[in-house]
């Protein structure tokens, strides 16, 4: 079963239905997803943006919709009550007066939507950059308990087979520590959708073929992530092919606990982890869905500016599904 039928399945079977905010309510992608969406009964869109302007698009693409909110962040009359909430979750002195203009910004007002509770999670980032899109949920809805990063992954698909790439959106140099988050945060990624995971810290070196500060930054990571979990099996450094190739895996590394059959990818830094998911997406034809925010304490997702409508559809129920987990683990 793909991805997104096995998610699909568990949003459509959950009793609740939950409400997906996309900030950017004026774009076609985000507007044909969502309509998709909505007639299919999956989630509840809340398209952010003029509403006059919303309703013209939709009129003139011949959209339907089951169940559609639009709410204007401008003409919002509830901004008093949003502006006390977002003083207590930013925990840092902002002026009541830059509050108010600063939450006329679609994804800021988004996020304090899910932060309040009047969203499930968010979904951006299809014409915003990934800083505009992840800045204001890293401001006030934060980490998860017990986490310091929070990181981005893609589940990348093609056919039967399925990986988890990390970091590749979110933190330029990650330390041995944070690598090691990371690729915690992965690990719970690939459990959604049913990836038992063997995770790779890979690097361009195998087991000490070579030395220097970038390789023993590696090293450390998957020897700190052995430490904290030693019931997940991991290894590292290994270069992708000792990683992935279990006869190269043979050679290299013959005492590897993944055995060449790794299945989460960790990268050492951003350049090499997002450059690795867009040539795995349009040179290997994979399916990257993602950036996926990992360790937040609510769900918001980015989008590349790539992204295509089916892109959209597919985060914006990888976003419900994080939301009906953490329901699920806010019950147990
Ligand atoms: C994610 C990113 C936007 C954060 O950068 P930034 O906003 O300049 O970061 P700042 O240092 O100003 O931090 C803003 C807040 O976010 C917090 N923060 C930054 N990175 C964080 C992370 N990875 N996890 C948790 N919190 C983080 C900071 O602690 C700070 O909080 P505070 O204001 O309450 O003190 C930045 O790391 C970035 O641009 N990453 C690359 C994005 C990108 O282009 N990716 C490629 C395409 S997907
Ligand atoms: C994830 C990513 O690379 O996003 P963008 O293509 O928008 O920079």
């Amino acid at each position: 079963m793909s991805v997104f039928d096995l998610l699909k399945n568990k949003v459509q079977n959950s009793e609740k239905k939950y409400q997906i905010v996309f900030p950017e309510g004026n774009d076609l992608r985000i507007l044909n997803a969502a309509s998709q969406l909505s007639l299919a009964n999956i989630i509840k869109p809340i398209l952010l943006g003029n509403t006059e302007k919303i309703t013209n698009i939709i009129r003139k693409n011949n959209l339907a919709f089951n169940e559609l909110a639009i709410v204007d962040p401008i003409h919002y009359k509830s901004k008093k009550a949003m502006v006390q909430s977002f003083v207590k979750a930013r925990r840092k002195n902002v002026p009541q007066a830059d509050i108010a203009e600063i939450l006329n910004e679609p994804n800021y007002f988004g996020t304090m939507l899910v932060e309040m509770g009047l969203a499930d999670g968010m979904v951006s980032g299809a014409t915003h950059s990934t800083a505009e899109t992840v800045r204001p949920a890293l401001q006030l809805i934060h980490t998860s308990e017990g986490m310091k990063r929070v990181s981005g992954s893609f589940i990348m698909e093609r056919q039967d087979e399925k990986y988890i790439f990390a970091d590749c959106a979110i933190n330029l140099e990650p330390d041995s520590a944070t690598l090691a988050e990371i690729a915690y945060q992965s690990v719970q990624t690939a459990k959604m959708i049913d990836i038992n995971p063997k995770v790779a810290f890979l690097s361009f070196s195998t087991k000490g073929s070579a030395k220097g500060d970038m390789v023993t930054k590696v090293k450390k990571a998957a020897a700190l992530f052995h430490k904290e979990h030693p019931e997940i099996p991991a290894d590292g450094e290994l270069q992708f092919d000792a990683a992935f190739v279990p006869a190269v895996a043979a050679k290299k590394a013959p005492a590897s606990a993944i055995k060449g059959q790794a299945n989460i990818f960790i990268f050492p830094e951003l350049q090499s982890g997002n450059i690795s998911y867009k040539i795995a997406q349009r040179l290997g034809n994979f399916a990257a869905i993602g950036p996926i925010l990992q360790g937040l304490q609510k769900p918001v997702n980015d989008l590349s500016r790539g992204a295509s409508t089916q892109d959209v559809y597919n985060i914006a129920i990888l976003t419900a599904a994080q939301a009906l987990l953490r329901d699920e683990n806010n019950e147990a």
